[in-house]
């Protein structure tokens, strides 16, 4: 199977194609919605101690699933009240099938069925929410929240725009857990969305994969399945030289953030690494860097002159450098090179007043790693969600582009993006982005495509501060890159040795 098949993100409008798709290949959408009212009981029954479930249905299929689940938990023996958002006699199709099956009450709609409860599950609207919450539906949602008590929702939490993350009015759901089907969309995993769904569990409703060859994705979950085949594992015959070689171009002032970039450079396996320091702070990089060699830069010599040596195949500008003037002759010397450069932190707001000078400039692998007020400072305010924006910027500059955040986005000139998912609170801490610079670099050097290369930093900076938890800080991370690979490597053997 294609590996993007296996974590693709599909929008609310793509996956009611896959739907179309798999019903015109032999599955009847009644069985579809079976098996996902079914997901979603089993996740109830697992995950809460039985007790007294709401289920509160919406007029679509969302509602639809919320009565096969409510059948089952009820034939389970659970004591289950439901309630139904309009007029039973106003379900159409499969919704209005499981209606009839459903052997319970239907009560009338409103907070009171709150009551008592121990479990809420959400299935008023999922893919099909169009607009903001009005009425008895807003005054509901507002009720479970007040409530405080634990929610499951039905494919997407309620005023959650599945394929945004945003919410489509004022009020939403937020659950506890979420039971999608056949595959997660872009709102599971984007930020607000990621932090409403709570753990998000894809459920299987018999909908194949092969669909996808077909109706496509809109973009991937960013995975080792994307890349680990493509990881640059070191060789036994292998040199320091087949390993590459990174050249960090360090600032004056700030001088830490290029030896965390650096470090994690060189702990991700670049064979070796060099920081190129203005000559006034150089004993400063020299005290603090061993394995790292430090090349003392002066005024009247150009990194072009450095970079004529051309075993240093990856550049990172930007770390501590200064929005300045030099910090843009260094952008563009590197660019120069075509070789692969890493434009993080100041290499990218010292282009704030001219970026048009900049996306000229960028003619081989580049990658440009702004977070959000940076991104703002180069491409102005494009309107759209962060995947969008993010193909947007790779489009216009060329370059890779990611977008730094909770839900790190990553997207190719051609179109590739993947969302990342495994990145704890604990990463936004001073220097993590440093490191993030070097981890990409590192992988560069190493011979791995720009858009791999990228995804893979992204998820290995994400798994090192995940082992660290609380308490992290910069400086942990290049530290952790060893666990994390060694944990990377064993699993990616193992699913080989299969
Ligand atoms: N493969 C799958 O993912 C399957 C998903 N299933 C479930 O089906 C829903 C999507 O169902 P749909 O009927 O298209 O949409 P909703 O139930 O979310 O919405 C119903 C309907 O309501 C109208 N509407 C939209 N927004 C509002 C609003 N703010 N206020 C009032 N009314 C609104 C609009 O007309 C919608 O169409 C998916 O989420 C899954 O849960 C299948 O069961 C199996 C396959
Ligand atoms: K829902």
């Amino acid at each position: 199977m294609n590996h993007m098949y296996e974590t693709a993100l599909l929008a609310p409008a793509r996956m009611a194609k896959a739907d179309a798709a798999a019903i015109k290949a032999g599955i009847s959408s009644l069985e579809l919605m079976r098996a996902a009212g079914l997901a979603v009981a089993q996740a109830v029954s697992r995950h809460w101690p039985r007790g007294a479930v709401v289920v509160l249905c919406g007029p679509g299929n969302n509602g639809g699933d919320g009565f096969v689940a409510a059948e089952q938990l009820r034939q389970w023996g659970w004591p289950v009240r439901l309630g139904l958002l309009g007029e039973r006699s106003a379900l159409k199709g499969d919704a209005a099938h499981y209606a009839k099956r459903f052997q319970g009450r239907i009560e009338a709609f409103g907070p009171q069925l709150l009551k008592d409860a121990t479990v809420v599950v959400d299935a008023l609207f999922g893919a099909g929410l169009s607009k903001a919450l009005e009425g008895p539906a807003r005054e509901m949602v507002q009720a479970v929240r007040d409530s405080r008590l634990p929610v499951c929702a039905v494919d997407v939490p309620t005023g959650l725009d599945g394929a945004t993350g945003q919410a489509l009015g004022d009020t939403y759901i937020r659950a506890d857990h979420t039971v999608t089907f056949f595959r997660k969309k872009p709102g599971h995993v984007l930020m607000p969305g990621r932090a409403w769904c709570g753990a998000v569990e894809v459920a299987d409703i018999g909908i194949a994969a092969s669909v996808l060859g077909d109706v496509g994705l809109d973009a991937c979950e960013n995975a080792p399945v994307l890349w680990s085949d493509v990881y640059p594992w070191p060789q036994l015959d292998g040199h320091k030289y087949h390993r590459g070689h990174v050249l960090v171009v360090g600032g004056e002032s700030m001088t830490g953030a290029a030896r965390l970039s650096a470090m994690a450079a060189a702990r991700v396996g670049a064979g070796l690494v060099t920081v190129a320091a203005p000559e006034p702070v150089w004993p400063i990089y020299a005290a603090a860097l061993t394995s790292v060699m430090v090349h003392s830069l002066s005024d009247a010599e150009g990194l072009d002159t450095l970079l004529a040596d051309t075993r240093m195949n990856a550049i990172v500008v930007g770390p501590g450098a200064g929005a300045s003037e030099a910090t843009r002759q260094h952008v563009l010397a590197a660019l120069a090179t075509r070789r692969a450069t890493v434009l993080d932190a100041d290499a990218i707001t010292a282009f704030a007043p001219e970026p048009a000078s900049l996306f000229r400039a960028i003619r081989g692998p580049c990658i440009l790693t702004p977070h959000e007020g940076e991104f703002a400072r180069l491409f102005g305010q494009v309107p759209g969600d962060k995947l969008w924006r993010a193909r947007q910027a790779a489009s216009i500059s060329g370059a890779v582009v990611v977008i730094k955040g909770a839900d790190t986005v990553v997207a190719a000139p051609d179109g590739r993006a993947v969302i990342n998912s495994n990145a704890p609170a604990w990463l936004a801490t001073g220097g993590s982005g440093d490191v993030l610079s070097g981890l990409i670099a590192g992988l560069l050097a190493q011979g791995m495509a720009p858009f791999d290369a990228t995804s893979a930093a992204v998820w290995l900076h994400g798994e090192a501060a995940q082992a660290f938890g609380p308490g992290l800080i910069a400086e942990d991370l290049p530290t952790l890159i060893p666990s994390v690979l060694r944990a990377l490597y064993e699993s990616v053997c193992q699913i080989r040795a299969l």
